[in-house]
């Protein structure tokens, strides 16, 4: 093949990858993971406009999936600053089991105060739900140390499932749970997650949703003495509200120069209870485009 025919098929390689981006006249470097930014760029290009509970305005499509090898990196998006002090604080206030924003605020994360009332409290919640869903004969019922021990136990097992969506007392929530629940998956000594999210706000709230859920099926595979496989993210209503598209327009412009994903650092823990913030890191190779600012739609 000649030159420039080679050059030409890497070409439509490349517009195949990432068919969105492409029609923006954008490609990302080799070895980068811009499976995100598509999305983004697909609900930019053909999101159709549609109203919404906080009165904002969106453009939205319906049901897309992004997969992440979890072996090839931690998918902390590059083509922004993602905070993760605040996804790995929120991530352990869930495994809490808490439903006031306190904590959050006492560590300077402030991601859930639009949502908590004068002393803080949410109602139940995903941590709520995932430690202590109410049992019928007035027990309680650990979602995460069932999962945990299944894991163990029975890995094959297809009803590993851990449900933050109860029906019966979403009236009581702050927010109904946006990412619903997630299903485990083991094969070959490998734990993958699928999550469900029946709502996703692109910009602000997918890419910490994305790393957390990253971060929690690292956990879980450590406490289960798995390795880790693969994170399937599964979005319902796919959306980028009217008073972000600026900021994804800036976010999209910086593909061409995004980097590849960091490494995980997780410090072994002897429950699922005992991590901390400091167990934590994800910063070993982050290299990012700065953070972009935008208003969250409350
Ligand atoms: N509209 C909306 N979008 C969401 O993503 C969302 C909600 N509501 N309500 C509940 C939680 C709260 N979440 C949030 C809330 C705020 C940010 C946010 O403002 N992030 C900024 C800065 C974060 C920081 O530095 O602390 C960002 O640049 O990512 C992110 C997720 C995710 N969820
Ligand atoms: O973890 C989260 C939590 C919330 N969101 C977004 C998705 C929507 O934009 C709003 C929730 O509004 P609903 O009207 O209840 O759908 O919050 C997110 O993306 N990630």
């Amino acid at each position: 093949m000649s030159e420039s025919g080679k050059q030409s098929a890497h070409r439509h390689g490349e517009t195949r990858r990432y068919p969105h981006l492409a029609r923006l006249g954008l490609e990302a470097p080799a070895g980068v993971d811009a499976a995100y930014e598509d999305l983004l760029a697909e609900v930019l290009l053909d999101g159709v406009s549609k109203g919404d509970r906080t009165g904002t305005g969106t453009r939205s499509v319906f049901a897309r999936q992004l997969r992440y090898d979890l072996t090839a990196g931690f998918p902390r998006i590059t083509t922004k600053f993602v905070a993760m002090k605040a996804v790995k604080g929120e991530l352990l206030w869930f495994l809490r089991g808490d439903m006031n924003a306190r904590w959050l605020q006492e560590r300077g994360i402030t991601i859930w105060d639009e949502w908590a009332d004068a002393d803080g409290e949410l109602g139940p919640i995903y941590g709520a739900q995932w430690r202590s869903w109410p049992a019928r004969d007035g027990g309680a019922i650990d979602q995460i140390t069932g999962v945990i021990e299944t894991l163990r136990r029975d890995p094959d097992s297809r009803r590993m499932l851990v449900s933050a969506w109860n029906v019966g007392e979403l009236d009581r929530m702050a927010l109904a749970p946006c990412h619903a629940f997630f299903q485990c998956y083991v094969a070959d000594g490998r734990l993958s997650l699928q999550v469900y999210q029946r709502s996703a706000d692109l910009f602000l709230g997918v890419p910490f949703n994305l790393a957390s859920y990253a971060l929690l099926t690292h956990m879980l595979a450590q406490q289960a003495e798995l390795e880790v496989g693969e994170l399937v993210w599964t979005g319902g209503d796919c959306h980028i509200y009217n008073n972000h598209v600026s900021q994804v327009r800036e976010q999209l412009s910086r593909v061409p120069q995004a980097y590849p994903f960091p490494r995980l650092r997780l410090k072994r823990a002897d429950s699922i209870d005992a991590y901390t913030m400091d167990d934590i890191d994800a910063s070993a190779g982050y290299q990012h485009h700065p953070t972009i600012k935008a208003p969250v739609a409350v």
